[in-house]
Formats: C-alpha cells, structure tokens, sequence
C-alpha cells in the first residue's frame, strides 16, 4: 500500500513506469484512473461511486470521459458516434479530441494532485478502431506518442493512465445488458463480432501493460463488481481498506 494515498504515484510512460517528472518544479503529481471495457460492460455504473468513495477520504476527483471532456471534444464525440466515417477519421478525431482534453483537463488536474477519473481512454481507440475496425495498430501508436506527450515535461514522457479498470464481460451479455437501455449509437448498433474482436483487443492491451490493467469480472453483479474494483484500488494504496 502507497501511504501517501497516491500523491506521488507512477504516471508512466509508454515504455517504462518511471515518474512523471513535474513540469516547472517538483509539485504534486495526481493520479489517472481510466475505466475501459465493450459497450454495456458496467463503467459508468462504477465511476460515481468511486468519486465518491475518494472525495470522503479528501481527495479532489475530476470525473471525464472519452470521446468529451471539453466542449472542443465533445463537439467531436457528437461526430464519432453519429456520422459515417472510415476508420482513419474515427481515429484521428479520437485522437484530437484526447488531446484537447488531456491539454485543458487531465494534465492541469494531475498537476494540481487530483484524482482523474476517465470514462475511456487510449486503450479504447486500440480496441475499437485497431482490433474492431481492423485499423492499422503502428498508425495508432504514432498518434498516441503524438498526442500523449505532455506540455512542459521532457519529449520522451507519454502521459499514460496510473491504473486501467477493464470491465471484461462477454459480447453476448453485454448486448442483453443494452437491449433497450437506450438508442444504439453507432458503435453500439455493431454486431456481436464486432465487440468480440473489440474485447480481444482489450485482452491484448491488457497483455502489454500487466503492471497497470486491472481485469475486473464484469459478468458478476453490481456489487461484487464494486468489490473487485475497491480491492484493486486498496491494493495500490489509492482507498482505504475501510472504504474498499
Ligand atoms: N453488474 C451488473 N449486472 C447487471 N447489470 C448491470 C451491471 N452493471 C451494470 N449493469 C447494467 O448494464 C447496463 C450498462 O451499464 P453501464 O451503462 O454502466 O455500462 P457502460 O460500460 O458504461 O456502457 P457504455 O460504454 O455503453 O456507456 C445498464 O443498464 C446497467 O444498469
Ligand atoms: C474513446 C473512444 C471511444 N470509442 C467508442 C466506444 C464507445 O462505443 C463510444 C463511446 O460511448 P460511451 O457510451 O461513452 O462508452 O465511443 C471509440 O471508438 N474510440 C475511442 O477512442
């Protein structure tokens, strides 16, 4: 367990989990929580509580999401989930929206020492446009060195999330989950095939990074789902074992 209740834990970069170094002086680093898995799987059931469960141990928590988190990139969610697109569009908007937020929200926040919350993220572009669309994995992995270098950090630091939450729940429950929850949008009207290749992508970016994915059994109910979740997080030090 981290005593220092995440103050100054690993932002880590694309090859290594070295620490962030802090632009303009050695001020508190916050830390990234990014919440990833197929449509349906159960994040934004989990998110709020979380928030919540940080805040009441003193905690400043901003809670965003992908595609959004600015006007700019809400304005370009608005397009990726709504207009035909081929999947180098679908990529780049992802991408330039991520970079909006990560400029006027994420890295201002970590700066300040809060906690970010993050409905989706990096992993999600890689599974949905990389593994789902079928689109090129290297082209990604430029635009996210691109895009995930930092304003006043050294060149070679690529902000990536502190800890991924992988809601990891079969395609087939997930689309009984959705049945007439809400109007499908446009990736949530993909066939079952689609989000079975969308989840093994997920599988192998978890299999990249072990040290920063937790998987979480998103087949179970609620609340063992919010065990899981509070284990992970006790485990590193981010909430108390009384709150987990
Ligand atoms: N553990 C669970 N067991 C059964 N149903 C659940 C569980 N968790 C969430 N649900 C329900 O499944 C549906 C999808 O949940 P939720 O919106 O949290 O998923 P999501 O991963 O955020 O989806 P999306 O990415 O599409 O926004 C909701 O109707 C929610 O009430
Ligand atoms: C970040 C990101 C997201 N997507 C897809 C994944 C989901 O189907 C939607 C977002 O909807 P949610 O209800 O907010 O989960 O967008 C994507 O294809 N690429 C991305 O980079």
């Amino acid at each position: 367990m981290n005593p220092a209740m995440g103050l100054s834990p690993h932002s880590s970069s694309a090859s290594s989990t070295a620490a962030a170094p802090a632009a303009g002086g050695a001020g508190p680093q916050g830390v990234f929580i990014t919440f990833e898995g197929i449509d349906g799987a159960g994040k934004s059931s989990h998110i709020e509580s979380l928030a919540a469960a940080l805040r009441a141990q003193g905690r400043n928590v901003v809670v965003t999401r992908e595609p959004g988190g600015t006007p700019l990139a809400e304005k370009l969610r608005t397009l990726l989930l709504g207009d035909a697109m081929d999947p180098l569009t679908e990529a780049l908007l992802a991408f330039a929206g991520r970079r909006d937020h990560l400029r006027c929200v994420i890295e201002p926040a970590l700066a300040r020492g809060d906690v970010v919350l993050c409905d989706r993220f990096t992993d999600a572009t890689f599974a949905y446009q990389g593994a789902g669309r079928g689109f090129d994995t290297q082209v990604l992995s430029i635009l996210e060195r691109m895009v995930q270098a930092t304003p006043g950090l050294p060149g070679d630091f690529i902000r990536n999330p502190d800890l991924t939450l992988w809601f990891d729940l079969p395609p087939a429950e997930a689309a009984v989950r959705l049945a007439g929850a809400r109007a499908p949008d446009r990736f949530e009207s993909q066939p079952e095939a689609f989000f079975a290749r969308v989840a093994d992508g997920y599988a192998a970016r978890a299999a990249s990074a072990p040290g920063r994915f937790v998987r979480l059994d998103a087949r179970q109910e609620r609340a063992a789902v919010w065990a899981q979740l509070a284990h992970a997080l006790a485990e590193r030090g981010y909430l108390t074992r009384a709150a987990a």
